[in-house]
């Protein structure tokens, strides 16, 4: 069996690929940064290192490493005799992807299996996103090359930090893992990824995950760096962060339990699982990584605007989302191209024009003067 993997990075090493190899598949991971496919390729094996409570060392091989930017053809040629495609890029990256798969279906001879393409990306729908490109790009052809894959949502849970220098390609990871999948589009001939489970309706669990896991920490993120601290786990150990980012999880919890009846206790118990995993001191995670790329963060249907919209509708208190709002918009980063551009359109736009281009929210929405007025404060 074999998988293509398109992103090498943290979560394509640390997560991804660690699963599918211990699901039996060789694996060819495809990246376009040309050091990491020249390190990847000339390794063996590389190494998991899971620490914290439960952790273990679990050790890749079977890989190998090919740069789709200098050999696409090469890439092609995987994936037409691929059994499964993934991909952890970043959800603005699909569209890069698209065509290096739509070129593989072309070459897949029909009596093959279906390719099932996965991309695991913290977003909501991403495979769709991703067949969307391909659907686009095939044009005419598109009916003839969807016939040769299979595409199902996922929601993928693991937190990868970013790696401490002279690591090479071994990764660190926190033990714990969640990787849920539709199971409907597979027809029976599921992927054989050993610990990921396969849901009829993902809808509910990836709402779950992205509005706990990921509002949760860009809260401690945007929080924390304006409290001053640089590592998660600092941010979470003072009580004003740990107050906020507990206030905002109340928030999307009760919109979780309206929107989708998740009992009451279970998210209590969910949301305290996941405050500890924050706080895992071994984790060596930084409020610049967690709160990177905040344009995407703050985007309509993202973690903070789009929970806080699905809350107000039903008249639920969104005080404390507003807030990690407001604690993002006070975000600086020397990296973060995003961060910039936000800061720079802070500068630039009107309050409204800033609200509407950033959030979506459009004039008359429920919360657009909420956030107009935030985002004024912040100007002045
Ligand atoms: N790190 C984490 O804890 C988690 C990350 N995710 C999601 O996984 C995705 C990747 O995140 P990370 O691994 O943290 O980022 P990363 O930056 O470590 O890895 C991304 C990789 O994609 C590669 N890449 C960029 N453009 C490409 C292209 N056109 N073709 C092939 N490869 C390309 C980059 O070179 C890099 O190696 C994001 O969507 C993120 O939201 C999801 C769950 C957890
Ligand atoms: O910030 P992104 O690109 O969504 O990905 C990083 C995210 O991945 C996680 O580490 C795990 O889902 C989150 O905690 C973090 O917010």
């Amino acid at each position: 069996m074999k998988a293509v993997h398109f992103g090498a990075g943290n979560i394509g090493r640390g997560f991804v690929g660690t699963l599918l190899h211990e699901g039996g598949y060789d694996l060819v991971f495809s990246d376009v940064a040309a050091p990491l496919v020249d390190a990847l390729s000339a390794a063996e094996s590389y190494t998991v290192h899971e620490v914290g409570e439960g952790g273990q060392d679990r050790v890749v091989s079977n890989f190998s490493a090919v740069n789709s930017a200098e050999d696409p053809a090469a890439v092609a040629e995987e994936i037409s005799s691929a059994d499964v495609v993934t991909t952890a890029v970043g959800p603005t990256i699909l569209k890069f992807i698209a065509p290096h798969i739509v070129a593989g279906l072309r070459l897949r001879p029909d009596q093959s299996a279906p390719l099932q393409v996965m991309a695991c990306e913290n977003a909501l729908g991403a495979t769709d996103t991703l067949r969307g490109h391909m659907q686009e790009l095939a044009g005419d052809q598109w009916p003839v090359l969807a016939a040769r894959a299979v595409f199902a949502n996922t929601a993928v849970d693991r937190i990868v930090p970013g790696q401490p220098e002279g690591a090479g390609v071994d990764v660190t990871v926190e033990p714990f893992y969640e990787w849920a999948i539709e199971s409907g589009p597979f027809a029976g001939e599921r992927p054989n990824i050993p610990g990921a489970h396969f849901v009829e309706d993902l809808g509910p669990f990836i709402e779950r995950k992205l509005f706990t896991v990921n509002t949760g920490h860009a809260t401690a993120a945007y929080l924390g760096a304006a409290a001053g601290r640089q590592k998660i786990a600092e941010a979470l150990a003072d009580d004003e962060v740990f107050a906020g980012v507990s206030a905002t999880l109340e928030e999307t919890s009760a919109l979780l339990v309206a929107k989708h009846g998740f009992e009451v206790e279970d998210m209590a118990a969910y949301r305290r699982t996941i405050l500890e995993r924050f706080r895992n001191p071994e984790l060596p995670d930084t409020v610049q990584r967690v709160g990177r790329q905040p344009l995407r963060k703050l985007s309509r249907h993202e973690r903070l605007i789009g929970p806080a919209v699905e809350a107000a509708e039903r008249g639920l208190s969104v005080d404390g989302l507003l807030s990690t709002v407001e604690a993002a918009l006070a975000f600086s980063s020397d990296e973060d191209e995003q961060t910039q551009q936000m800061q720079k359109m802070l500068r630039e736009l009107d309050a409204a024009a800033f609200t509407t281009e950033v959030t979506g929210l459009q004039p008359g929405d429920p919360l657009f003067d909420r956030v107009q007025q935030i985002v004024a404060a912040r100007q002045s």
